[in-house]
């Protein structure tokens, strides 16, 4: 006997959350997921490259500079007057008058070269243009067993910060013929360190330091925050803060660096913010989908189901639930139809209860209505669930059997007797004994079946037959053969 299922509504909407979240995990593993982990990675690339072209630019200034001071020294007319000098020819204030107006000529056409300082061989001071040097500073030019033209370092003057290059005048022939100190501005190198501050100014910043961990140059735009600090701790302790990341290039022809200190939280918040945004919209459009997908299928759903249970409610028995009279003759015209094509065989079984009136009139109907229901979850529990069971009359029962033999059917049969017979009824006034008649037909395979009401008149006689007979029994009959009854 098939089980009567209702679509549950409750399953439906699961459905519906399930695809739901299943759409949103998709999304994120398939989308969102890898679009922030690319960003997180443009990310990483833009620290790479603004350190990469800070460290090019400054370069380029350092590199400005030394061609500067190099083509300041190299300066042939002036040279071989210093020459002739060191070799006694002039004095040292007609080197003066012919030298101070080329070094401010010098100055005049090259911006950045503030001051000229001359010496000789020795270290002297034979000439001085443009910004002079602060007395108190020490300044090792020439350096001992140098000869290379170097960078001295930063130097504050004339309230501007400055970068010292010494440079080696050499003659071709004469050798060494004294020293520049050059005073070169270093607001170019600011200017570059500030250019990222610009666009952010708090998540990356730049500056150059020298190998012994000092900070020579940092965004003048910018105070000394808290990257600052971090920066300090680095050139210290050689690690980076907790929540911040540091990059370092160094620089050529000199002893320096330029570092990045990266405020990892703050670069990658707006980026976070702007995808938690994006999460957000997404997970707010799905959850719109989901209540719009309850809200119109509620109705609808609704009605299939109420549709669908007036369809079995209308093929079923009232009270006990198995098929009404009228529609097991519809299922039992199908199944005579089934078996006159395929030619198996077919089972239909009758039942009635045995002085059924005397329980009603004793007990009362509700007592008889408590019986037949347990009549029918009887025959509910016994047979198969390709077997049609109805109530077909009053207390009569019917089960049509498909694909059953004659020795089947009576196993049935004999199951259901035992069944009833086995167990006093559990009722309102206390356990009632019942017991029933039994008539079964049998089509076997290959016959060919009755009418259905010639099949209905041999099932009611066979049951006719067991009552007459002295009830609590069985009779069979197999169509083309006779009749036997099976007492208890
Ligand atoms: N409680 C209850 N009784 C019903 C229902 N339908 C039919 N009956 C009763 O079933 C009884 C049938 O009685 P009878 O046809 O005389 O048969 P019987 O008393 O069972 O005797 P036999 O069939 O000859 O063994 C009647 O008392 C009906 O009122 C029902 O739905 N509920």
């Amino acid at each position: 006997m098939p089980k009567i299922l209702h679509p549950n509504i409750h399953t439906i909407y699961l459905v519906v959350i399930i695809s739901s979240a299943l759409l949103t995990a998709s999304f994120y593993w398939v989308g969102f997921k890898p679009l922030a982990d690319r960003l997180r990675e443009g990310h990483a690339l833009e620290i790479a490259h603004g350190l990469q072209s800070t460290q090019w630019l400054v370069q380029g200034v350092l590199d400005r500079h030394f061609a500067l001071a190099h083509q300041t020294a190299s300066r042939s007319a002036i040279r071989e007057k210093q020459v002739a000098y060191l070799e006694g020819q002039h004095t040292l204030e007609a080197l003066q008058t012919f030298t101070a107006p080329k070094l401010e000529d010098a100055l005049r056409a090259n911006q950045e070269l503030l001051g000229i300082h001359r010496k000789d061989p020795l270290g002297q001071d034979l000439v001085s243009v443009g910004v002079p040097l602060d007395p108190a500073m020490t300044l090792h030019c020439p350096q001992p067993g140098q000869t290379q033209l170097q960078m001295l370092g930063p130097a504050s003057l004339g309230g501007l910060t400055t970068l010292l290059y010494c440079s080696p005048i050499k003659h071709p022939e004469q050798g060494l013929a004294g020293w520049d100190i050059l005073v070169m501005d270093a607001g170019a190198l600011y200017r570059i360190l500030e250019q990222p501050q610009r666009h952010d100014l708090r998540t990356m910043t730049f500056s150059i330091t020298d190998h012994a961990g000092h900070i020579l140059f940092w965004p003048q735009t910018l105070e000394h925050a808290h990257s600052w600090q971090v920066l300090l701790d680095y050139l210290e302790q050689d690690k980076a803060t907790e929540g911040f990341m540091i990059s370092v290039i160094s620089l050529a022809r000199s002893n320096w660096q330029v570092v990045a200190v990266v405020d990892e939280q703050r670069f990658f918040a707006e980026t976070n913010r702007q995808l938690m945004i994006l999460l957000g919209v997404v997970g707010g459009m799905v959850l719109l989908v989901l209540v719009l997908t309850v809200l119109v299928l509620r109705p609808i759903i609704r009605a299939l189901v109420r549709a669908r249970e007036l369809g079995r409610e209308i093929q079923l028995d009232g009270m006990t639930g198995l098929y009404h009279h009228a529609y097991m003759q519809q299922l039992l015209s199908r199944e005579i139809a089934r078996v006159r094509r395929y030619g198996n065989a077919f089972s239909v079984l009758m039942f009635d209860l045995d002085h059924f009136k005397r329980i009603n009139d004793t007990h009362g109907h509700p007592v008889g209505d408590q019986v037949l229901l347990q009549i029918a979850d009887t025959v509910r529990q016994l047979a198969r669930n390709s077997d049609l069971a109805a109530r077909y009359g009053g207390e009569e029962f019917m089960l049509i059997m498909p694909q059953t033999h004659e020795d089947g059917a009576l196993m049935m049969a004999q199951r259901l007797l035992e069944a009833v017979n086995g167990q006093p009824f559990v009722t309102a006034a206390g356990p009632i004994p019942v017991t029933i008649s039994i008539g079964v037909v049998t089509c076997p395979e290959g016959g060919s079946p009755p009418s259905r009401e010639q099949l209905i008149q041999e099932v009611d006689s066979a049951l006719y037959t067991s009552k007459r007979t002295g009830r609590n029994r069985i009779t069979q009959k197999v169509i083309g053969q006779g009749e036997g009854v099976n007492p208890p």
